[in-house]
């Protein structure tokens, strides 16, 4: 480290610790907290230090790198104004209700939380905050926060859940987070009252596509199938996932069955006009799909597993009525 880098910390250590000391009159222990400080100026971990009103009274290098400024321009500044929005009045209320009822001692965390930095990016870190013991502050309360950069580790595993939650080749969910989906919406739907309908969707002789076009080109065929279902859900609460090989699913939460069967039209018909000249394959080359539907309302299905049968069992006379059909249960 070069002497003006070590020249400039220790005036800033310093300026820090005659700010805090200045500003808490009635601490006995000044040289302990100003130990504290200096320690933490040297230390790898983001860390600051807040008063009962939440006010920053010494910031770290390093936690004012997190944040984007200077430690000097955070002094006397609300550190929960440093938050992303929707932490704040979490924390607002905690110190408010802190300082109602001293005599539990605050201690909180490691929580994840977003902090906004000054260029206005936010960065996820994990924050633990803890009171300062009596030995060390008297009458003053501090607390000493301490937060550890998390941001690669929440990249990792946004991605990680995507791979967990959506099916690799179309993109749309899969299997896992179709069970979910009908377990989350069942539930709701029972205690509310409402209508929950349910569509299995299959390709007609896909195998034949397969054999004819090869299995790239059925891929890419898949694909266009789950592109062209998703467009044709109502609202963001329906859900299209694919259920296995060529089979699709269509949850449709709070939907009756006239509405559902309305979606199921606009699917069939929008499936029959898919065309594959982009995959170099001639226009006449169609694809149709057979659909089962089945809708729970009133109690018509004691679980889930039963509503998924019947649209099951009617997808099924579709395929043996002659395929490019709906049915309903
Ligand atoms: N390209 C491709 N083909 C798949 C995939 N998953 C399943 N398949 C094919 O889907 C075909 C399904 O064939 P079948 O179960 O006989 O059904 P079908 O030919 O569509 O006939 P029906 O359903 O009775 O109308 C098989 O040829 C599978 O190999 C996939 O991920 N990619």
């Amino acid at each position: 480290m070069s002497n003006n880098n070590e020249n400039s910390r220790a005036n800033n250590t310093d300026s820090a610790v005659s700010a805090l000391i200045s500003s808490i009159s009635n601490t006995v222990n000044n040289e302990k907290i100003s130990a504290i400080i200096n320690v933490t100026n040297v230390m790898a971990d983001a860390i600051f230090i807040v008063n009962a009103d939440g006010v920053f009274e010494s910031v770290n290098p390093v936690a004012a790198r997190f944040f984007n400024v200077t430690s000097d321009s955070l002094i006397g500044k609300k550190w929960q104004d440093c938050l992303q929005e929707q932490y704040r009045d979490d924390y607002k209320y905690m110190f408010e209700s802190w300082k109602n009822n001293y005599q539990t001692p605050l201690n909180h965390g490691p929580k994840e939380v977003k902090i906004r930095k000054n260029n206005g990016n936010c960065l996820d870190v994990e924050l633990s905050i803890s009171c300062l013991p009596e030995s060390v502050v008297a009458s003053t309360p501090l607390f000493i926060c301490i937060m550890h950069d998390i941001s690669k580790h929440v990249k990792k595993y946004k991605v990680l859940e995507n791979v967990a939650k959506l099916d690799h080749l179309t993109g749309i969910a899969n299997r896992c987070t179709l069970e979910k989906t009908i377990i989350k919406n069942w539930q709701e739907c029972i205690v509310n009252k409402q209508p929950l309908s349910f569509i299995l969707i299959d390709i007609d002789y896909f195998k034949l596509f397969n054999d004819n076009f090869g299995h790239v080109k059925g891929d890419k065929c898949l694909q266009k199938v789950a592109r062209t279902i998703e467009e044709c859900l109502p609202s963001k609460d329906s859900l299209v996932a694919r259920y296995g090989g060529e089979e699709f699913a269509v949850v449709l939460p709070r939907s009756h069955i006239s509405n559902a069967q309305m979606i199921a039209k606009r699917i069939q018909e929008k499936i029959l006009n898919i065309n594959f000249r982009d995959l170099g394959l001639p226009a006449n080359v169609k694809i149709s799909v057979s659909q089962g539907l089945a809708c729970e309302y009133n109690n018509q299905y004691r679980t889930s597993e039963a509503l998924i049968c019947a649209a099951d069992t009617a997808l099924y006379r579709a395929k043996s009525e002659g395929r490019n059909k709906l049915c309903i249960r």
